[in-house]
C-alpha cells in the first residue's frame, strides 16, 4: 500500500501506516503542485488537513486511489462529488477534536469575561487598576449554538456545568441522534438564538447554506454587548461585515480561530482592539491530535483492506 501524507500528521499515525506499507510524508506537500500528481500517480491513499485542495483533477491523476482521510471534520477543502464519482471514500476524523475546540471556546469567553493576560500586563507596566478589570460572570448568561453536533453539545453540557443558559439553532439534527433538551439545549430559531445570546457561537460546516450566515443583517439584530466566537469557518460570517460592526459598536466583540483567507492577507478586522484572533489552533491539543492521526491512520487502513468504517463520509 502506498500512502501519501500532505500535512502535518502526528508519529502516532505515521507508525500505524509505516507497518502496512510505504509512507511518503512532507508537511509542505500541499504547496508543491508540481510534486503533487506524479506522488499520486501509484498511491492508495492520501491524507491530508484543512489546506490540501482536494479537487476532481487532482484525483484524475491518482487512478489508484481508494481513499482520501482527512485528518480533522471540516471537509470543505475536498470535493465530495468528485470523490464520489470517482470512486474514492472520503473519511474524516469523527469527534476526535471536538473537546480541544470546546475547551478554546471556554478560554475565548473567559478572555472576554476575565481579561488575566490584560490585567497581567497592565500590572507588570506599574498600575494597579481594579476598577478597569471589573467584569461579568459567565455564570446565568445565555450561550447560543449555532450547530449542536459533535462540538455543540459538548459544548452545552460543559456550559451548564458553569451555570450558563444554552439555546440552540440546527434545523438539520436528527432528534434521534441527540436529545438537545437531554443535555439542557433550548432549540429554538436562529432569529432568537442571535438576538438572546450573550455568547453566540459556530459549530457548522461551511457550505452554500451557511456562507455568510452571519452577516450585516444578523449582526444587527444581536446585543450590544453580545461576543461572537467563530472556530467552524471563515466564510461563515461575512468578515466586512463584521468590520463594520465591530467598528460602530454594534456588537461587543469577536474571537476569529478560522479567516475566510489563512494566513490573512489585508484583513482590516486585524487591526480591531474589539477582536481577537488565532491561526486556526482550536482543535490544535497534543491529545486531539494523537486521536486524529490515529483514528485517519487505522480508518484509512480499514478503507483498504475492505472493511467498514464508521468514519466514511456518506
Ligand atoms: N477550528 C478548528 O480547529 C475546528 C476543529 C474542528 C471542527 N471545526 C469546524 O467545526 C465544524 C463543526 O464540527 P462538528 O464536529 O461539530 O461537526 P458536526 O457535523 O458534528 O456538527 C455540525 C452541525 O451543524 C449542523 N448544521 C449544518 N448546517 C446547518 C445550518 N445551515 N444551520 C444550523 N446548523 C447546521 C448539522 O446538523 C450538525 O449538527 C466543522 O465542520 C469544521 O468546519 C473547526
Ligand atoms: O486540519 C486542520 O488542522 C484544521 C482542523 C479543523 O479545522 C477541522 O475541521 O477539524
Amino acid at each position: 500500500m502506498k500512502f501519501v501524507i500532505t500535512e502535518l500528521i502526528w508519529n502516532e499515525g505515521i507508525e500505524i501506516l509505516k507497518e502496512m506499507g510505504e509512507v511518503i510524508y512532507d508537511p509542505n506537500l500541499w504547496k508543491k503542485n508540481e510534486q503533487l500528481p506524479s506522488l499520486l500517480t501509484d498511491a492508495d491513499a492520501l491524507i491530508v488537513r484543512n489546506q490540501t485542495r482536494v479537487t476532481g483533477e487532482l484525483l484524475a491523476q491518482a487512478p489508484k486511489l481508494k481513499v482520501v482521510g482527512r485528518l480533522g471534520v471540516g471537509l470543505d477543502n475536498i470535493e465530495l462529488a468528485a470523490a464520489r464519482e470517482a470512486g474514492v471514500k472520503v473519511v474524516f476524523a469523527r469527534n476526535a477534536n471536538a473537546i480541544s475546540v470546546v475547551e478554546y471556546v471556554f478560554a475565548a469567553m473567559f478572555s472576554f469575561s476575565r481579561p488575566l493576560e490584560k490585567a497581567s500586563q497592565d500590572v507588570k507596566q506599574g498600575n494597579w487598576d481594579r476598577k478597569l478589570f471589573t467584569r461579568e460572570e459567565i455564570y446565568g448568561k445565555t450561550l447560543g449554538l449555532i450547530g449542536v453536533g459533535e462540538i455543540g453539545a459538548r459544548l452545552a453540557s460543559r456550559a451548564k456545568a458553569f451555570g450558563m443558559k444554552v439555546i440552540g439553532y440546527d434545523p438539520f439534527l436528527p432528534p434521534y441522534e441527540l436529545a438537545c433538551t437531554d443535555i439542557g439545549v433550548n432549540m429554538t430559531s436562529l432569529e432568537k438564538v442571535l438576538a438572546e445570546a450573550d455568547y453566540v457561537s459556530l459549530h457548522v460546516p461551511l457550505n452554500d447554506q451557511t456562507r455568510n450566515l452571519i452577516n450585516r443583517e444578523s449582526l444587527k439584530t444581536m446585543k450590544k454587548t453580545t461576543f461572537i466566537i467563530n472556530t467552524a469557518r471563515g466564510g461563515v460570517i461575512n468578515e466586512s461585515d463584521l468590520y463594520e460592526a465591530l467598528k460602530s459598536n454594534i456588537i461587543a466583540g469577536a474571537a476569529l480561530d478560522v479567516l475566510s483567507k489563512e494566513p490573512p492577507e489585508g484583513n482590516q478586522l486585524l487591526e480591531l482592539d474589539n477582536l481577537m484572533v488565532t491561526p486556526h489552533i482550536a482543535g490544535l491539543t497534543e491529545e486531539a491530535q494523537v486521536r486524529t492521526s490515529e483514528l485517519v491512520a487505522r480508518e484509512c487502513v480499514k478503507v483498504l483492506c475492505g472493511q467498514g468504517s464508521l468514519c466514511i463520509v456518506r
